[in-house]
């Protein structure tokens, strides 16, 4: 079967004005059709560059390395006539914030038919049924359809922002923090919705967020970004709540359950800063924050190695830690090291 999404050695390096900042560095990720996948992290992991990186939707000062394989084609050798026909309906994005993503001055159901309309995916006299549909399908009453964003609440926007994302019927929705800006009740029926639509729909699913428990609620499997890169990732359950890599382990401590009503707290956050991405420490990036760091963290710089593997050495599960590979990696892994 064809991945539905194959992202390979992607990197991503943004030129500022004090030099280079290498946001994402070398991150694999792949999601079968129908799929839900999580990517978790820090503010400043590189979650978001991944994101806009798959449509190609940087800034001009962004330089783009690796493979994006959307159904087998790569998204990063696109001619920009076959990249517009690629977003919204090969895969349809949904940003945080609604209120600045939506046009104030423009009616939900005409921002909710725009997309059709260009791509040509409804024919235009059946765009107002459609447009209805999509209400329907996140939860607003069909008569909602002239109303302006301000007449909205913002779990109503970012309802009416997911229905503009399903409307040329993608195969892939990239929902980007979009529902960490919503109190924790709205934000919980916003999930359930998305879980529903992409199982009802067969859609696969690429959701950030910086919160494990919102992905372990929503994802059949999770990758945890450290400073650009992959550290650790497997089936969300076990991902979340038996972590491997001990920056999963702190992130999964820092954020209480959805459900529990101590989520109603504000997370504890982690103890220490992210590294500079431009000035990376020697070895494991996350050692000077680990709280199980050897000496042997601050020379080797390790793959993504296979947790608990079965006797062929195959697991579904991998993260980037000399505490999890083979007995002890004695060279920098990066430099030639074998996993
Ligand atoms: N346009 C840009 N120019 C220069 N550096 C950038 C730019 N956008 C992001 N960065 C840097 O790239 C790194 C990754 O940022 P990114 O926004 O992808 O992380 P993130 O995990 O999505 O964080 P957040 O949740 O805060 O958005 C950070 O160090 C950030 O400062």
């Amino acid at each position: 079967m064809t991945s539905l999404l194959d992202v390979r050695e992607l990197h991503v390096t943004y030129r500022a004005g004090h030099g280079e900042v290498p946001a994402v560095r070398g991150v694999d990720l792949s999601l079968d059709p129908g799929g839900t996948l999580g990517l978790a992290g820090e503010s400043g992991s590189g979650k978001s560059t991944v994101a806009l990186a798959l449509l190609r939707l940087l800034p001009e000062s962004a330089r783009i390395g690796g493979q994006v394989l959307l159904e087998g084609e790569n998204v990063l050798d696109m001619r920009w006539g076959r990249l517009r026909a690629v977003r919204w309906v090969g895969a349809a994005i949904v940003f945080q914030g609604a209120m600045h993503s939506l046009n104030p001055v423009k009616r939900i159901g005409d921002q909710i038919a725009e997309p059709m309309a260009i791509h040509g995916t409804v024919p235009a006299n059946r765009i107002p049924g459609r447009v209805a549909e999509l209400l329907g399908q996140v939860g607003l009453p069909a008569s909602r359809t002239r109303d302006y964003p301000h007449q909205l609440s913002g779990g109503q926007r970012q309802r009416v922002m997911i229905a503009m994302a399903l409307a040329c019927e993608p195969r892939l929705v990239i929902a980007d923090e979009a529902t960490t800006a919503l109190d924790v009740m709205i934000q919980a029926q916003i999930l359930a919705l998305l879980k529903r639509l992409v199982a009802e729909q067969g859609i696969g699913m690429l959701m950030i967020s910086h919160d494990l428990s919102v992905l372990a609620a929503t994802c059949d499997r999770v990758a945890v970004m450290y400073a650009g890169r992959v550290v650790e990732q497997g089936p969300a359950r076990e991902v979340v709540h038996e972590p491997a890599h001990p920056y999963a382990s702190a992130l999964s401590a820092a954020f209480p359950r959805i459900g529990d009503p101590a989520s109603r707290l504000a997370p504890r956050g982690l103890p220490g800063d992210p590294p500079d991405p431009a000035d990376p420490p020697p070895g494991c990036v996350f050692r000077p924050r680990c709280a199980v760091a050897e000496t042997v963290c601050a020379t080797v710089d390790p793959p993504l190695w296979p947790v608990d593997p079965d006797p062929a050495g195959n697991s579904a599960r991998h993260a980037a830690c000399v505490h999890v590979g083979p007995a002890r990696p004695l060279t920098t892994a990066r430099d030639g090291g074998t996993p």
